[in-house]
Parts: structure tokens; sequence; C-alpha cells
């Protein structure tokens, strides 16, 4: 369930914001702000510069022009790559739970989850074991998983350890692309749930990008909607749903958008009917 109280205390706050690739233009002057502990969400059809934005604001790609902030720290003010201590400080804020996992393959799961700890603490191997071990409990994960390789996991497994690892170093913040992109129907509601868990534990700031209704509905506290270079309207999706432009109508008055408007509206009449029966 969204939160309905989010903090208007802004985590992220994008200004002015444009991007091209030689001559395609996939930014136009975008301005956003996701706020402390919402579950923020960045729609839109395909190329339509989400994973690229998501990149910008992870410091994987730099914009031509505008300003980022995340956590307070202007990212175009940062200098000297990833070695620079004020960038590291500033990556081990936050944790990224990539579309296709992102584990090595010839790491094992735990191994995989202990990496973080491994580059940014002086911990010891023993004490990063720990660490990873609890923090894939913490995904749901059975403790024998720790020893398997990624290539030996199912594609839900494959995302919790993902996001065991995105959390290996207690982030205020955590970005999500395509969390449920690949998997079937029940493991995608785990997904969900999960991240609604965490968000609830831990008062995490999750920044996700999706094409899944029912994460949207179930989950987004706010969802931007990109196309043509613009954010074309922010706010709930029952807000998006009222409102009137061509680009959201578009995704709203598709047939999945349909379907899961209607489940949306049927879990909502059975809460209703729950509290008041
Ligand atoms: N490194 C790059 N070099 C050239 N063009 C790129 C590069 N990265 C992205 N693009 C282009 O920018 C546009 C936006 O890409 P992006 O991956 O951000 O879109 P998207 O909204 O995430 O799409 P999808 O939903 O299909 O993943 C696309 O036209 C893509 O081809």
């Amino acid at each position: 369930m969204p939160s309905p109280t989010p903090s208007t205390d802004a985590v992220i706050e994008i200004s002015k914001l444009s991007t091209s690739f030689g001559d395609h233009v996939v930014h136009s002057g975008i301005d956003l702000e996701v706020r402390r502990g919402e579950i923020f969400a960045v729609i839109g059809g395909s190329g339509s510069g989400k994973s690229t934005l998501l990149r910008e604001m992870i410091l994987l790609h730099r914009p031509d022009t505008g300003s980022i902030r995340v956590l307070g720290v202007d990212l175009q003010a940062l200098d000297g790559g990833d070695a620079n201590g004020e960038t590291l400080a500033l990556r081990r804020r936050w944790g990224v739970m990539f579309q296709h996992g992102g584990l090595f393959g010839s790491l094992t799961v735990q191994e995989n989850v202990g990496l973080p700890l491994r580059e940014h603490t002086g911990l010891d191997d023993a004490l990063i074991d720990e660490i990873a071990a609890a923090k894939l409990a913490m995904t749901g994960l059975e403790p024998q998983v720790g020893a398997q390789y990624p290539a030996e996991l199912s594609g839900g497994m494959r995302k919790r350890a993902s996001l065991a690892r995105a959390l290996a170093l207690d982030p205020e913040l955590l970005f999500l692309d395509e969390p449920t992109a690949g998997l079937d129907p029940e493991s995608a509601g785990e997904v969900d749930q999960l991240v609604h868990k965490l968000r609830e534990l831990f008062g995490l700031t999750i920044v996700m990008i999706t094409h899944d209704l029912d994460l949207l509905w179930q989950l987004a506290d706010r969802v931007a909607v990109l196309a043509e270079g613009k954010v074309q309207g922010v706010g709930s999706m029952s807000e998006l749903a009222q409102m009137d432009n061509p680009a959201i109508r578009k995704f709203f008055d598709g047939p999945r958008g349909r379907a899961a408007h209607e489940q949306d509206k049927q879990q909502a009449d059975v809460h209703t009917s729950g509290q008041t029966g």
C-alpha cells in the first residue's frame, strides 16, 4: 500500500536536465523531485530515457546540461571519478538493483553480496560473511543459497540476491531497475511484497523504473511519466489516471492499463468493505 504521508524533504532534485546522444535528444529540460521515504517510479515507453535518467542519478552517465542533487550532493560538482573520496562516500549511501541482477557469475551469491562491503569498508572477511548472510536472510533467501552461484538460481532468487547486495551497505536510497521484469506473476508478487517490507522496516527512499502496472498500483507513492524528452506528469497512479495528457492517457487507455486499474479498484473495494464490515 502506498504510504499516505511521505515527507516533503527532497532526496533527489533534478533541474533543467538535458541529454542527447549525437543529435538524438533524449531529455529536454527535465525537472523532478524525489522525497525522503517515498517509493517513486519512472515510467514511459521504450526509448523514453528512463534508464538513461537512472544512470545519470547513480553517476554512470553525465547529462549535457542541468543539475542533479542526490542526498544533498550536486553530482556535477563531483570530480575525479570513482577514486574521489566524496564520490565514494556518496556511492555507499545508495544501493542499486540492476535489471538483470548484475551479479558476478564467477562469485558465489554470498561473495556477490559481500562485494560492496569489501570495496567500501575495512571489515574482516568473517564479519563480511556474517553481514552478507544477514542480508540474504532479509531478502528471504535460505542460508544455503549463499554458497550457490548465480547461474544456479531461479530468476526470482537472482533478483533477491541482487537486492541483498544493494542493501549490503545499509543504504538510505535504493534504485530498482525493472525489479519484476522476467518474473512469473507469483515471483513478481513476492518481490513486490519484499520491496514494500523494506520501505516499511527501514524507511528507505526507493526509485524504480518499471513497466509492471501491478507494482505501480500497489507500491508507488508517486509516478513520473516520461515522453518526448519531458516529464508529462507526476502524481499517484490515481492522480495520473485523471490527467488529460495524451502521453499519459496512452498509458492508461491501453488494455494492460485498463486491466490493472480494474484490479486496483476491486482491491480497494475489498479493502473498504473489510474495514466497514
Ligand atoms: N550510450 C548510448 N549511446 C547512444 N544512444 C543511447 C545510449 N544509451 C541510450 N541511448 C538511446 O537513448 C534513448 C533512451 O534510452 P533509454 O535506455 O534511456 O530508454 P528507456 O526508456 O529506458 O527504454 P526501455 O524501456 O526500452 O529500456 C534510446 O533511443 C537509446 O537508444
